[in-house]
């Protein structure tokens, strides 16, 4: 559906040239919902506004269904655009219009009847849930319900691909959810390819299918959100996945140092990760039976979904003798899931008596 092909994109500036992107290459399959993720100045919003050619790549090719939008004249460029929607961290609305004027701007300026614009502005208000506010003016309408009129505008001409710049940045937690869930259920229900940019990692384990990691102008890793997340290869991408559970040690532990080699007395600690299946085994069951003079203690749990697959994270502490604790860790790690070791540390209650 989208190709990238060797995207180059360098800005000229007074102090000399900005190389934003270097050398990307990006395939997504139609009705993927597809992430962008990186830090502040990663060249995020070059990329995704290189796929509807508002920044024209300095070369590469930008295949959409087949055609290469960078050897199109002006008004192939503004028919393809058609089926390209995009939505906004700021929603970019009219302010002077109301929402049914809002949604039905790209209509008026594609040349529509009044009668062909009420047949699709008013199921769009219906799906985005505006039916009752198709009078108001934006000023009269929270940030959630203006990003609604946002995502109804960027669907009006019957759009194929919807690019969302920092669609959520600007929302609270809640309204991001709700904003996240309009956006997958669109996908579903249109089968609309969706390409995401975003510096949270949230919303990539919420929404995504597969997701990019860029790191200052190059892909640093791709694949599929369930891979990236349970065996990320780069830093950076440790990094983002780290903000969402930064908070995972409990505080007792994460002031003492962490020792690789056994210190008597200390727990070792050790973060275990289930994926699919091996998330409804009685791990820790099994364990404790198994290891009779092992003291298990649960630090940490969490379980959750990324792609309907369940997904579980838990850190647990062991407490015995150096042998015990070696071939708990050798049982844990023959079994179906992702065992890291910590290491020992000594809760601080035991450091500061
Ligand atoms: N029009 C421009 N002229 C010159 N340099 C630019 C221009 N637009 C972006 N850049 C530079 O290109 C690089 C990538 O910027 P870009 O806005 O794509 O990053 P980003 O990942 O979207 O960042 P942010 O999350 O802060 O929006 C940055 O170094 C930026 O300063």
């Amino acid at each position: 559906m989208i190709e990238l092909k060797n995207i180059v994109k360098t800005y000229d500036t007074p102090n000399g040239p900005v190389h934003a992107l270097k050398d990307i290459n990006l395939s997504i399959k139609r009705g993927e919902i597809y992430g962008i993720i990186g830090l502040s100045g990663a060249g995020k919003s070059t990329l995704i506004r290189c796929i509807n050619m508002l920044e024209r790549p300095s070369s590469g090719e930008v295949i959409v269904d087949g055609k290469d939008l960078t050897k199109m004249s002006d008004s192939e460029l503004r028919q393809a655009r058609k089926d390209i929607g995009m939505i906004f961290q700021h929603f970019n609305l009219l302010s002077t219009s109301n929402v049914y004027d809002n949604i039905a701007f790209p209509l008026k300026l594609a040349g529509k009847s009044k009668e062909e614009i009420r047949e699709k502005v008013e199921p769009l208000l219906s799906l985005v849930g505006l039916e009752n506010k198709a009078h108001q003016y934006p000023s009269q309408l929270s940030g959630g319900q203006k990003q609604r009129v946002g995502i109804a505008r960027a669907l009006a001409n019957d759009t194929k691909i919807l690019l969302c710049d920092e669609a959520t940045s600007a929302l609270d937690p809640q309204t991001t959810k709700a904003i996240l869930k309009l956006i997958k259920d669109i996908n579903q229900k249109l089968q609309l390819t969706v390409v995401v940019i975003t510096h949270e990692m949230q919303v990539i384990k919420e929404l995504c299918d597969k997701v990019a990691v860029l790191d200052r102008g190059i892909i640093a890793e791709n694949g599929t959100v369930l891979d990236v997340f349970t065996n990320p290869k780069e830093k950076i991408t440790k990094e983002f996945i780290s903000v969402l559970s930064s908070n995972e040690l409990p505080a007792a532990y994460r002031q003492g140092e962490i020792s690789k080699t056994y210190i008597k007395d200390a727990t070792m600690l050790l973060r275990l990760t289930f994926i699919g299946e091996s998330a409804d085994n009685p791990v820790i069951a099994n364990l404790a039976r198994k290891y009779p003079n092992l003291d298990i203690s649960i630090l940490f749990g969490d379980l959750s979904q990324i792609q309907m697959v369940p997904y579980g994270r838990m850190i647990i502490g062991l407490d015995g003798d150096e042998a015990g604790i070696k071939e708990a860790i050798s049982t844990l790690m023959a079994q179906d899931l992702k065992v890291e070791v910590i290491g020992y540390v000594q809760r601080r209650s035991t450091v500061t008596a």
